[in-house]
């Protein structure tokens, strides 16, 4: 039993903790206001995440698990954020899809998320400058780039910010048992990552495509015999069972969503730069490209080619590497690249994301 003392002692750490909250939000406000000086810059939402994490790992014992603090400063830190910026953040909806995970891993879960009904409309919100940024899948680890992300990409409508790489745990969700399922729906990428195990377990279900995991769980919960592939918080959003726990066919299945935003961030000190390039349709041309970061000393660890749309044959580079575009290296490199090729775009320069549980 809690004596009238320790009641005491937590009430008034508990009236401290909210003074405090009052005097961070105030004390953001007032950092903002004063970009409007031009000698000063307001901390960004990249830098506020990096402040973040080298305070959590710098802290001596606490009684609190490291990510445990990552999680409440970061909620903290996006509640007074949205105090004094009010602008959403645009994801693939409904909510709990895996875009919506990473969201809240990025923006925390005081942020103002906006679920939109597709990956242009998020490309189109964040270009139209309507959202203050989004995030968007850009690659998994069982099943290679998202197609929908690369079409936008080279249309420059927005920035690369910021990355999260999310762990996936896919659940095969229904209101039935799994003896009584005879559809199967999810987002393409979700049931291509679960292609073995429904081979083996529901090889008579037929595979049915929609637009998003949290879609599949929301029809799910409307008629038996209809599984879908999805989170284990959209299941439990929706009141749907487990049938199927984890059924992702590669153990360490990780998908790398883009930040988007307007913002280029500063050097963070442990960035990469994501860039778009397009090359003459000749022999050599993109050894000639490759040369350019092999003399420039830059190691790719991203190299994906994607269609041009309108035309035959020809096709849009994106690459990734480590530096930011204000690092000399890197800047050398974009120059000889702007001249060697028939278009270079930098998608952005941003600080490497940790990973996170989905
Ligand atoms: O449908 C979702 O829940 C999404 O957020 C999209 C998406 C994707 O397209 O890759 C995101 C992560 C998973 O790989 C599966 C689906």
């Amino acid at each position: 039993m809690s004596t009238p003392e320790s009641r005491d002692t937590i009430r008034s750490i508990d009236q401290q903790i909210l003074e405090l909250l009052q005097r961070r939000c105030l004390a953001m406000k007032a950092d903002d206001n004063a970009k409007d000086d031009e000698r000063h810059d307001s901390v960004s939402w990249a830098e506020t995440l990096g402040i973040i994490d080298q305070l959590v790992s710098d802290q001596a014992n606490s009684s609190i698990g490291k990510d445990d603090q990552r999680d409440l400063l970061r909620h903290i830190a996006s509640t007074c954020w949205r105090a004094s910026h009010p602008g959403a953040y645009a994801f693939l909806g409904p909510m709990d899809s895996y875009s919506h995970l990473a969201a809240i891993a990025y923006f925390g879960e005081g942020a103002n998320l906006l679920p939109v009904s597709s990956i242009g409309t998020v490309f189109e919100t964040v270009g139209r400058g309507d959202c203050a940024g989004g995030i968007v899948p850009i690659e998994n680890s069982t099943d290679g780039r998202i197609v929908d992300t690369f079409g936008r990409l080279s249309q420059g409508e927005a920035s690369i910010v910021g990355e999260v790489q999310l762990a996936i745990h896919h659940q095969l969700l229904a209101m039935c048992d799994r003896e009584s399922i005879t559809e199967v729906h999810s987002k393409p990428q979700a049931i291509s990552q679960c292609r073995l195990w429904l081979n083996t377990h529901l090889p008579k279900a037929k595979l049915i495509e929609c637009s998003s995991t949290a879609a599949a769980a929301k029809l799910a919960a409307s008629q038996p015999g209809i599984a879908a592939i999805a989170s284990e918080a959209a299941g439990r959003r929706q009141g749907l069972r487990v049938v199927g726990a984890n059924i992702e066919d590669n153990r360490n299945n990780v998908t790398r969503f883009a930040v988007l935003g307007h913002e280029q961030p500063t050097p963070s000190g442990n960035d990469k730069t994501t860039l778009l390039f397009q090359v003459a349709h000749q022999p050599g041309a993109l050894a000639d490209v490759m040369g350019i970061f092999k003399q420039h000393d830059l190691n790719l660890t991203w190299i994906e080619s994607f269609p041009q749309p309108g035309t035959h044959n020809e096709y849009f580079f994106v690459v990734e590497f480590p530096g930011h575009q204000q690092d000399t290296k890197v800047a050398n490199a974009i120059e000889a690249l702007q001249s060697a090729t028939h278009h270079t775009h930098v998608l952005g320069s941003y600080a490497k994301g940790a990973r996170a549980e989905g």
